[in-house]
């Protein structure tokens, strides 16, 4: 039997632990909760590398990415990962998913660095589950369990915290074996500190049925005052642009950037959970509306997805998307993937490219010569490069943004008589002026640069009537 790999710096600290087995960080604050966190890779034979059953290309995710994901999702619910491993398994077990010396070896592993809890990155049955936590003797989670623990941490809107509980509970209701824990405290996400709870199946059952019901709903009923939101800003029909992305990719940042705002953005899987809005001007003075939303994840639980379709409608009704990337993360190919599944999945996406675009971030971390092949791969794959840390970039990706919102731009000469003049302080705000003359009739020829929307409107003003082509008068 191989050994696990074992993890190298980061993840290898063994720290101290005080007399009632919590770690005790560096700074001596005791408390936190340390973790063991499993990847388990299942070998599947006959498959040629890069390569689907059905001879179609498949973007694997290296098993180090995997890994280094695993410890920042264990990361971003303050978790303190005493050990990462790779588990390489050949044959899994029903019961158990790993074999008995890999149990045997986890165990040790569990014991010596006084952990309390595993996360294995990868679906565990209730009955795995189960059998886990009887052999290891401590919280066994998976993928999906910790996914819906950082979102029940991270939700604050009313609407964020009745959708994770739901999904929550939708997550429980097929593993009541050890559910009751999170019925008990009646909260978003939660559930692997408590005791085991392991009995009063039945009514537990009937309970929980009911919760989802009362849930729902509720949560129908925020909804409801939502749509009323939605209906009285479509009334000021500004276009909606959605960010969207895999997490960390820095939507916030870059939201925060366009928008001045100050939406917390961190090194943390999932900072952002309820959606924000905030009004942007495009240079040439359009207003739209930006919304920075909750981050996407490979293997994102579906009814997870489903339960925070309503949190997306943004997306769903946006004008444009923007598909922010990091393009210094090795996984960005399969990220890309991942959030395009979801996307369709929502309904979003396809034989829509004038809907989409892709923003390409981060461009600060890459080496000059990455970068400059990315910049020059982006030119012909209508992609912009940023970075929203130090700005490079955004100004291309506002006049991009305003070219697909407004269509083409469009270059006017037109010559406003002395009564006119009012219209002068509209086009100021409305174009971007390129020259002036003012005649001595008091009259004052202007050039400008509009979009299509605003030189029609210019001609309504002028009385001119929609006629793009109507050029000059007096
Ligand atoms: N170097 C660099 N770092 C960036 C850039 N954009 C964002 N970051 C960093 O990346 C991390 C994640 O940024 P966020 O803006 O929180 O990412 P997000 O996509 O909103 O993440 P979630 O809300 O978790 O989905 C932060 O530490 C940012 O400072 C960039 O252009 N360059
Ligand atoms: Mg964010």
């Amino acid at each position: 039997m191989r050994t696990p790999q074992t993890a190298p710096d980061r993840t290898t600290k063994i720290e101290t632990v005080d007399s009632s087995g919590n770690f005790i960080d560096a700074d001596g604050k005791s408390g936190v909760t340390r973790a063991v966190v499993l990847v388990p890779t299942l070998r599947t034979r006959n498959a040629a590398p890069g390569s689907g059953p059905d001879g179609t290309n498949v973007v694997k995710r290296p098993d180090a990415n995997r890994r280094e994901e695993a410890i920042g999702l264990a990361g971003a619910i303050d978790l303190k990962v005493a050990e990462a491993l790779i588990v390489p398994i050949s044959d899994p077990r029903p019961s158990t998913l790993f074999g008995k010396g890999k149990m045997l070896e986890i165990k040790a592993l569990i014991d010596q660095t006084g952990s309390q809890l595993v996360i294995v990155d990868h679906p565990l049955t209730p009955v795995q589950q189960r059998n886990l936590e009887t052999e290891w003797k401590v919280k066994v989670i998976d993928r999906t369990g910790l996914i819906l623990e950082i979102f029940g941490r991270r939700a604050s809107t009313k609407e964020g915290v009745l959708q994770v509980e739901l999904a929550h509970l939708n997550y429980q209701r097929g593993r009541l074996v050890r559910s009751w824990t999170h019925l008990e405290r009646q909260r978003g996400g939660g559930g692997f500190m408590g005791g085991p709870g392991e009995t009063q199946i039945e009514a537990d059952r009937r309970l929980l049925q009911e919760r989802i019901i009362k849930l729902e709903r509720e949560l129908d009923q925020v909804r409801r005052t939502r749509q009323l939101h939605r209906a009285k800003r479509k009334k000021v029909p500004h276009p909606i642009v959605a960010l969207v992305g895999y997490t960390n990719a820095g939507k916030s940042t870059l939201f925060n950037r366009l928008t001045g705002a100050e939406v917390l953005a961190e090194d943390m899987l999932f900072a952002t959970l309820d959606p924000t809005l905030r009004r942007m001007k495009l240079p040439h003075g359009a207003t739209v509306i930006l919304s920075d939303t909750v981050g996407f994840i490979s293997n994102l639980p579906t009814h997870l997805v489903a339960a925070f379709r309503a949190t997306l409608e943004e997306v769903v009704e946006a004008d444009l998307i923007l598909h922010v990337r990091d393009m210094s993360d090795p996984d960005r190919a399969s990220q890309a993937d991942d959030v395009e599944a979801i996307l369709k999945s929502l309904g979003v996406g396809e034989n829509q490219p004038k809907r989409m675009l892709e923003v390409w971030n981060k461009v600060d971390l890459l080496e000059a010569d990455a970068a400059e092949a990315l910049k020059a791969r982006a030119q012909s794959g209508a992609a912009i490069v940023v970075s929203a840390l130090n700005g490079e970039g955004v100004d291309a990706l506002l006049s991009e943004i305003e070219a697909r919102i407004s269509g083409e731009l469009t270059m006017r000469t037109v010559r406003l008589s002395a009564s006119q003049l009012p219209v002068m302080s509209w086009i100021y705000q409305h174009g971007r002026v390129k020259d002036r003359q003012d005649h001595e009739d008091g009259s004052v020829e202007i050039t400008a640069e509009f979009t299509i929307s605003d030189s029609n409107d210019l001609d309504r003003q002028l009385g001119l009537g929609p006629k793009p082509e109507a050029e000059g008068w007096e």
